[in-house]
């Protein structure tokens, strides 16, 4: 099958791209390159455009036609959404409304969407399922729970389908290392913890150790970018025998405080990482783990790369390969 991948030129979008490619597919990207690489496009025709320019959106897409879209482009730094708010909302939800005006004027008619457990919010219960209340505390988790929103509309309005895969903390890399997670600036805890630990990225802050968790650090559900490409993969099968809309957790369901992840990465490093204890970072909830167990049940999928090693050592082994790949900068 042939199918659209917007924000493939980006970290978990390029994951996806390679399985799809892998499983006999083929695929166009759609990117504008704003935080996304070349290097990342695995020589897939790229059309490079934004998502907010309607007119040459329609213009870049007309006449194609694709048995599905995986919908990935997004901004999607907390910190920067907060300061930023306009922006967000114009690229994420006005973006995705733009998307889904040419999908329809096109008869292209199913979505796999990149959502967040930042729609949740703070949680209420230890583990969160999706009947979870909806209360994203920042405007990164806002613009994500409007874009599900619009999709469930469009879902209730006209023939689409749509999956809203909810990820929890995405990690690690390819298997093969030949692509891997490269955000600037980077603010996710493993691939901090792996620059520090290879000296090209400064010092690691470990922000709190004060939560009410075993250690005092907050505690988060790490799931590998090629188990969440499976899902993908499995949730555009779903979409060819269903319609309407559905939104599902993609976790491991365990818990693994930012100590222990230090800890994990010291290991497989196999040295000290340096490291300091500063105040909380705004707006981070105590613990974050998912329970998955509709995704498990709807679309047969398990994740396989469950243990903290398994996770750390893909994300270092990319890490250590990654300036050599990474010479576009962006
Ligand atoms: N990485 C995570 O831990 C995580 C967790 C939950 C959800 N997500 C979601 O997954 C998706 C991908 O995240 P990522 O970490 O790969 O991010 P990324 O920044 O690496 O990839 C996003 C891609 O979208 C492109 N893009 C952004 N705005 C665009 C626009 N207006 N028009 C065209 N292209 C545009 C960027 O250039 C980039 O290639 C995002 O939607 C994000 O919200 C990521
Ligand atoms: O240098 C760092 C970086 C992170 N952390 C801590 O490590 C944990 C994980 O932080 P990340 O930045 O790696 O990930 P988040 O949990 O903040 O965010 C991720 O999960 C969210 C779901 O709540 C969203 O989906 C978001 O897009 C995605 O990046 C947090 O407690 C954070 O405070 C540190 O201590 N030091």
């Amino acid at each position: 099958m042939h199918f659209l991948v917007t924000g493939g030129a980006g970290y978990v979008g390029s994951h996806i791209v390679r399985t799809l490619l892998r499983q006999g597919h083929t695929t166009v990207i759609l990117d504008d390159f704003s935080t996304g690489h070349r290097w990342a496009t695995q020589g897939q025709e790229v059309v490079e455009v934004d998502l907010k320019d309607l007119p040459a959106l329609r213009a870049a897409l007309a006449g194609r036609e694709f048995h599905g879209i995986f919908h990935f482009a997004a901004k999607s730094l907390v910190g920067e959404s907060d300061e930023e708010a306009l922006l967000y909302y114009q690229n994420n939800v006005d973006g995705t409304s733009n998307l889904l005006r040419v999908a329809l004027e096109n008869g292209w008619h199913r979505c796999v969407f990149s959502s967040t457990a930042a729609v949740y919010g703070n949680p209420v219960t230890a583990t969160i399922d999706e009947d979870h209340p909806k209360a994203p505390i920042n405007v990164y988790g806002e613009t994500k729970l409007a874009m599900e929103n619009l999709l469930e509309g469009v879902c209730n309005s006209k023939s689409f389908g749509a999956v809203c895969l909810r990820y929890f903390n995405a990690a690690g890399a390819a298997d093969d290392a030949s692509i891997g997670e490269a955000h600037t600036p980077e603010t996710h805890l493993i691939p901090r913890a792996l620059k520090a630990a290879a000296g090209n990225g400064g010092d690691l802050t470990i922000f709190g150790d004060d939560y009410p968790t075993a250690d005092g650090t907050c505690i988060r559900d790490y799931i590998h970018v090629e188990d969440l490409a499976d899902a993908h993969s499995k949730a555009m099968d779903y979409l060819q025998q269903h319609s309407g809309f559905v939104a599902l957790n993609l976790g491991t369901g365990s818990g693994f405080s930012v100590k222990s992840v230090v800890n994990a990465c010291e290991k497989v490093v196999n040295r000290a990482i340096p490291h300091t204890v500063g105040p909380r970072r705004s707006g981070d909830p105590d613990s974050l783990i998912a329970d998955a167990s509709k995704a498990k049940k709807l679309l047969g999928w398990r994740p396989k790369r469950t243990d903290l090693h398994t996770i750390v050592a893909s994300a270092w082994a990319w890490e250590q390969v990654r300036p050599v790949i990474d010479t576009d900068g962006g």
